[in-house]
Order: structure tokens, then C-alpha cells, then sequence
């Protein structure tokens, strides 16, 4: 079933198999514009813009996922199910939960706890730990480790809420070494875990609820561009 009804693209191979996931649109066409070799968008249904170009010479594509678990669910189900998508690499804004988790750091998500109920749908008899790829993960903490950029690697929250009724609820996962907080890692873990392809969340803090201190919208849709090189030299 090509198109689908989300992406509005006819061939399979038009799109990468491996493709950079931000939640912002307006985040992809940045990526597409400053460090894709021609680029080509192919998405635009609900703006949700796709692009796929190169960089040094690899295939790589770049999409819009919208906010929340729904949201990054249909995407990455779509890319992976009918487009052929194997790694799914988010590339996201997140709180920091962690006094040491600072303003622009980045943290990779080794695994997504979550309050969402996006588990369900697989009658498990028991509860799942969503994980991001072994393989993905260990190449970007090396790619960054040659770059000289240091990132703060383990466990994340994927809220379904992001205005909370108990303001202080994040204190409980912090108790829990939570570094940080976003909304959408867990279920593109496992949505790829469910089809056997890779997935990887790449964050950088956006905004401390431990100290307050927060970045512009301008700076979270056009800057964060050390997590940016990390993930494209993914392909
Ligand atoms: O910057 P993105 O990728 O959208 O990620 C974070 O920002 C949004 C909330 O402002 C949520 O989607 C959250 O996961
Ligand atoms: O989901 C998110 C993203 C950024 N900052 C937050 O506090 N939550």
C-alpha cells in the first residue's frame, strides 16, 4: 500500500534505509537544507516534510515526526513496514531530569521507560523494556567520541503528558537515574523491535526541570547541530 496514508510517496526506494527522525518538521528542513547534499523533498502531507539527499556520499533521508508516541508510531511504522526502513535514528529535544544533565548536552536513550499504554497492543504477559539498538547506539557513542563531544548514554522517559498534573511526578524517575524526559523514544523502540529493524533516540536538553534554565524555540528548531552530526554519520 504505496502511498501511504501519511507519506505521500510512491516508490520504495525514494526514501533511505536509514532515515533521521525529528519531531519538528521545520527541524527536518533544516537538516535538508544545511547538510544534505541534494536534497529532495518527498513528503509534505499534514507538512510533515521528508527529504532524502547525501551526505559524504551516503544515502540518507530525514522526516518529521510530529509530537507523542501516536504520532512517531504511524511514521515509523509506515517508513519501516512500506518503505523499507531499517534505522530509525530520533533526534529530539528533551528536560533533563539530572542536576549533571545540563542545558545542551546530549544524552542517548539506551532505553525508554514510559506512561503510555503503547505496550498494550502486544498482549505481552508481562511488562516490555524498550532498548534502542545495540549496534547504532555503540557507533554513535564512538562517533562522538572521535568528534569530542561528550554524551550522557542511558535510561529516558517517554511522557505521553507533557504539561503533568502533579508538577513534581518527574522527581520519581529522576529517583530512578532517569536522565531525561521526551515523548516519543518508546515507541519507535518498539515498533522496531517488533519488525527486527534498529532504532536510536539522540536528544539534546532542550530545558532543565532541575535548574529552570531553558533554550528558545528558534535554537531548538535551528541549532542542536552537534546531536545532527552525530546521527548523519550514522548512515
Ligand atoms: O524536539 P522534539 O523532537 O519534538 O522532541 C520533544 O519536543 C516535543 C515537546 O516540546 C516532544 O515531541 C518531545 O519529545
Ligand atoms: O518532552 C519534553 C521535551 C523537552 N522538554 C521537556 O520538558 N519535555
Amino acid at each position: 500500500m504505496i502511498p501511504t496514508p501519511h507519506i505521500n510517496v510512491a516508490e520504495k526506494g525514494i526514501i533511505a534505509e536509514t532515515v533521521l527522525l525529528p519531531g519538528d518538521p521545520l527541524r527536518a528542513k533544516f537538516i535538508a537544507e544545511n547538510y544534505l547534499d541534494n536534497p529532495v523533498q518527498f513528503n509534505s502531507v499534514r507538512n510533515m516534510y521528508g527529504y532524502t539527499g547525501t551526505y559524504k556520499g551516503k544515502k540518507i533521508s530525514v522526516k518529521g515526526t510530529g509530537m507523542g508516541m501516536p504520532s512517531i508510531g504511524i511514521y515509523s511504522y509506515e517508513l519501516i513496514h512500506f518503505y523499507g526502513v531499517k534505522n530509525l535514528i530520533r533526534i529530539g529535544s528533551c528536560g533533563s531530569l539530572q542536576k549533571d544533565v545540563k542545558v545542551r548536552d546530549i544524552v542517548v536513550g539506551m532505553a525508554a521507560c514510559t506512561n503510555s499504554n503503547y505496550a498494550n497492543q502486544y498482549n505481552l504477559p508481562g511488562t516490555f523494556a524498550p532498548v534502542a539498538s545495540w549496534e547504532l547506539l555503540r557507533k554513535a557513542v564512538d562517533i562522538a567520541g572521535q568528534k569530542g563531544i561528550d554524551v550522557k548514554v542511558g535510561n529516558i522517559l517517554s511522557s505521553d503528558t507533557f504539561y503533568d498534573d502533579d508538577p513534581e511526578d518527574w522527581k520519581k524517575w529522576a529517583r530512578m537515574g532517569v536522565l531525561a524526559v521526551e515523548m516519543e523514544a518508546a515507541a519507535l523502540y518498539m515498533n522496531a523491535a517488533r519488525a527486527g529493524v534498529n532504532a536510536l533516540c539522540i536528544l539534546t536538553v532542550s530545558d532543565s526541570l532541575v535548574s529552570h534554565e531553558a533554550t528558545t524555540s528558534e535554537e531548538r528548531q535551528n541549532s542542536f547541530t552537534q546531536m545532527m552530526d552525530i546521527a548523519l554519520e550514522l548512515a
